[in-house]
């Protein structure tokens, strides 16, 4: 029986992590590929050096040559560089985007039949220039934003009402920048509407602190940027491929026509299954949380618009 093969490229701290995890949940055997040499080989040994004491039967791998990632079944792209205080996501734009297009190409040449996962930042307009790159159809390529975004506003509800973090559902919809769009009218509780256990404006500065978790934890490590959730998150995304969970996620999906825009990846809901993105879910928006969405997509084309 063939194992799953998942690659990670970026052996840096949301890489590393990401193999961590994929180790931990048994998701397959890991590449991590990486620029700098040493680097992923180092992390790759002393990760696999933990499987006999964890009990986890992936081998991982850590390698400077694309022709070891050969015939994944997964690629998360984490490659490129990560903000610092006072930068936003798009300054990382002009960096990273030869990164992504670059890295794209040579997964694509070893592994033609792989879904990607885009990490590196700013990600809704990474995963745009993946996409173009692959030639892959749209359902095999996306970003990861909504999980994450939405991670850290069911956080703040749990600890708000001191449940479990389990029990606290909700979506994030749009671009992974500061005009995210937090949706309180599709946030529940075990099941119970979070308007009704939480006061308008203890929620409405939960949403703010959402929408600026990044720059949180950027303002506290002061050197990098978040990566224990993000990875975390995108192994989930990971993990419905792997699994066919057809989990309902949202996540940056290539939009053609949905929420009445086209040609542009932003976070929306989809069904995450063993074929990608096997359905974008269009939900009921009041005209103010479409217009919310509306401009935070149209920050994203105008980040497209920039590239050369
Ligand atoms: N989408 C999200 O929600 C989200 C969340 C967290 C981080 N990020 C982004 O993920 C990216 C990585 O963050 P990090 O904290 O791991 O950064 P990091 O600096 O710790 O690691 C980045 C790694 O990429 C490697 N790299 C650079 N160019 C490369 C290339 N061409 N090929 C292969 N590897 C290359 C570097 O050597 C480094 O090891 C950043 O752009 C960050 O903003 C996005
Ligand atoms: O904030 C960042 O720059 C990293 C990531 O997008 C995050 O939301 O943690």
């Amino acid at each position: 029986m063939k194992r799953n093969k998942i690659t990670i490229v970026g052996a840096g701290n949301v890489g590393a992590t990401c193999a961590h995890w994929a180790a931990a949940k048994e998701l397959g055997d890991i590449v991590l590929i990486d620029v700098a040499e040493g680097t992923p080989q180092g992390k790759a040994l002393d990760l696999m050096e933990a499987a006999p004491v964890e009990g986890y039967d992936s081998i991982i791998i850590g390698t400077n040559d694309y022709a070891d990632t050969a015939d994944s079944d997964v690629v998360i792209i984490t490659a490129g560089i990560a903000r610092k205080p006072g930068m936003s996501r798009d300054d990382l734009l002009n960096t990273n985007a030869g990164i992504v297009r670059n890295v794209t190409e040579q997964i694509v040449k070893y592994s033609p039949n792989c879904y990607i996962l885009v990490v590196t930042n700013p990600v809704d307009v990474s995963t745009y220039i993946a996409y173009k790159a692959s030639g892959f159809g749209p359902n095999r390529v996306f970003g990861l934003s909504g999980v994450l975004d939405s991670a850290r506003f069911r956080t703040f509800i749990a600890r708000e009402l001191n449940v479990s973090f389990e029990d606290v559902t909700t979506f994030v919809l749009g671009g992974h920048g500061d005009d995210m769009v937090p949706l309180v009218k599709y946030t529940y509780v075990g099941g119970i509407p979070v308007s009704t256990l939480i006061p308008e404006d203890k929620l409405e500065a939960m949403v703010e602190r959402a929408r600026k978790g990044g720059a949180e934890i950027v303002n506290y490590l002061k050197t990098g940027s978040a990566f224990y959730a993000p990875s975390a998150s995108v192994m989930q995304m990971a993990e419905c491929i792997l699994k066919d969970k057809k989990r309902i996620l949202p996540v940056s999906a290539y939009l053609q026509g949905e929420y009445g825009e086209s040609d542009v990846f932003a976070g929306v809901p989809a069904i995450i299954g063993g074929d990608g993105v096997e359905k974008i879910i269009e939900i009921d928006l009041s005209e103010n949380e479409m217009q919310a969405l509306k401009n935070s997509i149209n920050s994203v084309r105008s980040n497209i618009a920039r590239l050369s």
